[in-house]
């Protein structure tokens, strides 16, 4: 199986796994990463004669059922030069006056692309500590009147808008990818396949570049308050700042060490804790958003992620939202449901995955069948009511 675990292994973890006694009530000896998976056979499946897709997708499958968040391992898809050089470019711009900046500012086109100054994305009611640009896909006869209708504001800096834009199709083609590797692990049968990529294949993306001034030392705030991403996979480049990215986990049993230190505020759930998603070399940050939670009727979740940079650097990560087509009408899939009732289908692998779905499924009623918990929704309606609500769009706890 593909699933690794990063060099952040505490050591003292093994123990844990090889099931030798260990104290009563000591968190460090969980595991102190979110899984790390290779997506080599899907994206060289020649060189490896088609083999190692199963254990991939199974690997992917685990991860959105315990985490939600994984890092990808796509070091033989990407140059890491590229997102270091759109890092470079990055804070060629933010290092810019503010007034020059400005002159993309959102209020400038439809109130939804372009840049935006420190402290003016609200989460959980409060200021981020944080700037960014915002981009969305291009639309056809665009209307700056209408929300998200506008134009992309690209700064005036060399080589700006084309390695970007590089990048942008790079992650698209991921997206497809990691979609259709994500699809067998979840026992969507070929023709099922057909029709979801369907809903993804024009994908109505975003992408964020976001800046990250450290914490003043004495604020009681946040980077980026914790928040679920709405939409459907997050490809997230972060600059090589550590202890900045933290995720939510629910079920520490599974996983993890605490992380003593953190601030304490935005406890969520009582058992649950904030592990630190530190960068990995050759990897990307992943996780799934509302929209996944909706196709699976509930069986992968949308998972709580903040940013608390206390560092002394500027930080900059760059978000690609891989998300559904604007007019994709999103419902739970057959395959999630069949999976939820337990009913082997014709994929053999689902056999394996027939007991873990099970135990994560509190919605299937007596007779065996589950309840279908969520609406069908036009992904374009839902993402103009988040982005319309107050033009924030982190604010949905
Ligand atoms: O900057 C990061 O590491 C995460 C940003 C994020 O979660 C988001 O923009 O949705
Ligand atoms: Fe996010």
């Amino acid at each position: 199986m593909t699933l690794l675990f990063n060099a952040a292994w505490n050591s003292k973890a093994l123990p844990t796994m090889w099931h030798i006694p260990r104290p009563a009530n000591d968190d460090s000896y969980r595991l102190s990463a979110l899984p790390i998976i290779s997506l080599e056979p899907y994206l060289h499946p020649k060189q490896h004669n088609g083999k190692g897709r199963i254990s991939t997708s199974a690997a992917l499958h685990a991860a959105c059922l315990d985490y939600g968040f994984f890092y990808l391992d796509v070091s033989t898809f990407i140059d890491f030069d590229e997102p270091g050089e759109l890092t470079r470019l990055a804070r060629e711009f933010f290092a810019l006056p503010q007034e020059v900046k400005d002159k993309i500012a959102l209020s400038k086109q439809d109130g939804t692309r372009g840049y935006q100054r420190i402290g003016e994305n609200i989460t959980n009611g409060k200021s981020d500590n944080h700037e960014a640009i915002d981009f969305y896909r291009p639309v056809e006869q665009p209307d700056r009147s209408k929300p998200l209708w506008g134009e992309n504001q690209w700064p005036d800096i060399p080589g700006f808008r084309e390695r970007y834009e590089k990048w942008i199709e790079k992650m698209k083609e991921l997206g497809m990818i990691v979609m259709e590797a994500m699809s067998v692990g979840l026992g969507v049968t070929t023709e099922e396949w057909e029709d979801l990529k369907s809903k993804v294949d024009d994908s109505f993306w975003v992408m964020r570049i976001i800046g990250y001034p450290p914490l003043p030392s004495e604020d009681g705030g946040f980077s980026c308050g914790a928040h679920k991403d709405y939409g459907c996979l997050t490809f997230l480049y972060q600059d090589d700042t550590k202890d900045a990215l933290q995720v939510y986990l629910s079920r520490p049993g599974t996983v993890v060490r605490t992380n003593i230190g953190l601030p304490a505020e935005e406890i969520v759930e009582e058992g649950g804790v904030w592990i630190s998603a530190d960068p990995v070399e050759g990897c990307l940050v992943v996780n799934v958003g509302e929209m996944w939670e909706r196709w699976t009727n509930g069986l992968y979740t949308s998972t709580l992620h903040r940013v608390v940079h206390r560092g002394t650097n500027y930080r900059v990560s760059i978000p690609f939202f891989f998300e559904p087509n604007f007019t994709a009408l999103v419902q739970p899939l057959p395959a999630a449901i069949r999976m939820q009732e337990g009913i082997a289908c014709s994929n053999p692998f689902l056999h394996h995955l027939k007991r873990q779905a099970h135990s994560d499924s509190e919605n299937v009623c007596e007779d065996g069948k589950v309840k279908v918990k969520y609406e069908p929704v036009r992904y374009g309606e839902f993402l103009l009511k988040k982005v319309e609500g107050n033009f924030v769009r982190y604010d949905e706890l």
